[in-house]
């Protein structure tokens, strides 16, 4: 019901707007700032303005260089330059001889011209669409839950809004809006009654409605940065456990960013890479293959006729992710839906740390090339060469890899579908306990499917963190106590791992062990483990609700990123319907594993097949 509260909420959006008024030494112009009001006003009915994208060809950056007439590939044609700059970029590159002709090769072998991911996914879901034979129909139905029915959002071309008065304007124009939708969804409610959605999904606040969710998701595409990236993450949650409307939200928010126009685009590659980075290439399509969270991804051609996917990042989100997550923080709190277990303070000082590593593209750089080192003699798995001579600390270069990310493999054979489970699970536990090195962005556009090769292409590296070994170590001993069904092992490496203190209640100490047998069911029994039957997430979830209100710690820090990998990789393989001999993998990794304090054994616990 409308209340004062919800007029409250109205304010303290507003509230928001006057705030940064008041931090500013230099308010900005009247000009500009009617205009941000205008755009903020815009959104407040619906936040679903914004051009599509429609890419004119600019003039040529030189003489030397061609636009195409007819699409958004430019093309740089200088031949004498061609060469020097190749020669150029050669030299420079950190990349060696050898893998240079192996970037080549590889290119060529990964390449098919005509097909690009998108296309793949996209045709994947028109086939289960245009099930005919009862075969296909059987598959389809078999996958069906695992595909929920998605509205596709056509593009739309915005500016970033790059300073961080236009970001507060914007997140106040969301959170106005957002108030305004409460008061609308609450005077519905009203006049017709609560909508009786199924289960106890009726029971969520008017916040929550349909079209708030809708609103929340495209502002978020349009502001992108730190905000978009944490709507990312919660994306990718069980289907089952989201109220449908919110998910379909979400999959919006999944689905990419809005697109940044090309002058805004130019300006960032000016500044990173010098005015004439088009010298290093043959073309350029200024046409994304992919809009993120915190930039945005386009091919090229280099001089060597390797493609290439350049990833540029969005202007004025990497200096704004402070002030970004405050925002989130305080639309968050104003929403009243956060419980006080959940320790927020400490969730966003880990976000804050993680997101701006992610903006460090030589960071980046570092980690995928060391990723390529250690992957370099695994099966399955490939990691794309770095371009140095064309990346920088905004802009990475990357080879350009095919492949069907994970949410869509959902229609190959089943076989194909454990195989790919089966590998990410082995991924994810060689990456924790073998490496001490993780990729922790569980995103399913991630891993790219190349069904020709067979093997997981892997992608974005800006998420990947070490952890301590004595942290390994015990997590290990950990997940093979939660495995055994040992409860005094889980205890005890809970307490030394910094999950629990000891001083809890036993509600509470129930309701950790149960929850780390119930993760641990899929490395419980010899054999195959077949998610496609797991009710895994529904049994978490009803424990979560009492850890979250009797908790007197928050988790370490590394557990943060940790689990959010590890429920990736379930979900993953329960959305694909995996069957997958998960102990087998885990007792693979516990033979081979060195603990640094040979003396400290668990205390119970078989390692039986
Ligand atoms: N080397 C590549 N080959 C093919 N496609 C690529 C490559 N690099 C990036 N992409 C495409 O661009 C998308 C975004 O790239 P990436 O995940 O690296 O960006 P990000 O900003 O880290 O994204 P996110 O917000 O998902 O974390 C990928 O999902 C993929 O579709």
């Amino acid at each position: 019901m409308a209340s004062s509260k919800d007029l409250t909420r109205l304010l303290t959006g507003l509230s928001l707007v006057a705030n940064e008024f008041v931090k500013r030494s230099s308010p900005p112009d009247f000009q500009t700032l009617f205009k941000n009001a205008l755009l903020s006003a815009t959104d407040l009915s619906g936040i679903t303005k914004g051009n599509l994208r429609q890419f004119s060809n600019p003039p040529p950056p030189s003489s030397s260089h061609h636009a195409t007439a007819s699409d958004s590939v430019v093309f740089f044609t200088d031949h004498a330059s061609s060469q020097s700059h190749s020669a150029a970029a050669a030299a420079t590159t950190t990349t060696n001889v050898d893998d240079v002709d192996h970037l080549s090769s590889e290119a060529n072998r990964r390449q098919s011209p005509d097909a690009n991911v998108g296309d793949v996914a996209v045709q994947i879901t028109e086939d289960l669409r245009s099930a005919k034979t009862a075969d296909e129909a059987a598959t389809a139905a078999e996958v069906a839950p695992a595909l929920p029915v998605v509205r596709k959002r056509r593009p739309r071309e915005r500016k970033v809004p790059a300073t961080p008065f236009s970001r507060a304007l914007g997140f106040a124009g969301l959170g106005a809006g957002l108030a305004w939708g409460t008061l609308q969804e609450s005077a519905k409610r009203l006049a017709f009654g609560t909508p009786n959605l199924q289960g106890n999904q009726s029971a969520f606040s008017p916040f929550l409605s349909e079209s708030n969710a809708e609103r929340l998701a495209l502002a978020l595409c349009r502001m992108r940065g730190a905000a978009l990236k944490i709507g990312q993450m919660l994306s990718i949650q069980d289907e089952s456990l989201v109220p449908a409307p919110i998910l379909a939200a979400l999959e919006i928010v999944r689905q990419g960013a809005d697109v940044m126009p090309k002058s805004q685009l130019n300006q960032v590659l000016n500044a990173e890479l010098g005015p004439d980075w088009s010298s290093k290439l043959i073309s350029f399509d200024y046409e994304p293959i992919a809009a993120a969270s915190i930039g945005q991804v386009h091919q090229a051609v280099m001089k060597d006729g390797v493609r290439v996917a350049m990833k540029i990042q969005y202007p004025g989100v990497a200096d704004s992710i402070d002030s970004d997550i405050e925002n989130v923080k305080l639309l968050l709190n104003y929403t009243n839906l956060i419980p006080k277990g959940l320790y927020l303070d400490r969730a966003i000082k880990v976000a804050k740390e993680e997101l701006s590593r992610e903006c460090d593209y030589k960071l980046e750089a570092a980690n995928q090339k060391r990723f390529r080192d250690l992957l370099a003699g695994t099966d399955g798995f490939y990691v794309p060469l770095v371009v140095d001579a064309i990346s920088s600390k905004r802009v990475l270069t990357t080879e350009l890899v095919n492949g069907i990310p994970i949410d869509k493999v959902a229609l190959l054979d089943q076989e194909t579908r454990n195989y790919i489970g089966g590998k990410l699970l082995e991924l994810t536990l060689k990456e924790l306990f073998v490496f001490q090195f993780m990729q922790t962005d569980p995103n399913w556009g991630n891993f790219l499917f190349d069904e020709v090769t067979k093997t997981i292409n892997l992608i974005d590296f800006g998420a990947a963190r070490d952890y301590p070994k004595r942290f390994v170590d015990d997590y290990l001993r950990m997940v093979l106590a939660c495995a055994n069904g040992d409860s005094d092992g889980v205890i005890e490496m809970s307490m030394r791992l910094g999950f629990i203190t000891g001083e809890e209640s036993d509600v509470m100490l129930d309701a950790h062990v149960q929850a780390g047998f119930i993760v641990g069911l899929p490395f419980s029994k010899p054999g195959e483990y077949d998610f496609r039957s797991t009710n895994i997430t529904q049994s978490i979830s009803h424990l979560g609700a009492t850890m979250l209100k009797h908790r007197l710690t928050p988790p370490p820090d590394e557990a943060y990123s940790l689990h959010r990998k590890l429920s990736g990789a379930f979900l993953a393989c329960i959305k694909i319907g995996a069957v997958v001999p998960c102990r087998k993998l885990l007792l693979e990794i516990y033979k081979h594993h060195k603990f640094g304090d040979e003396n400290e054994i668990l205390s119970s616990g078989s390692v039986s097949a």
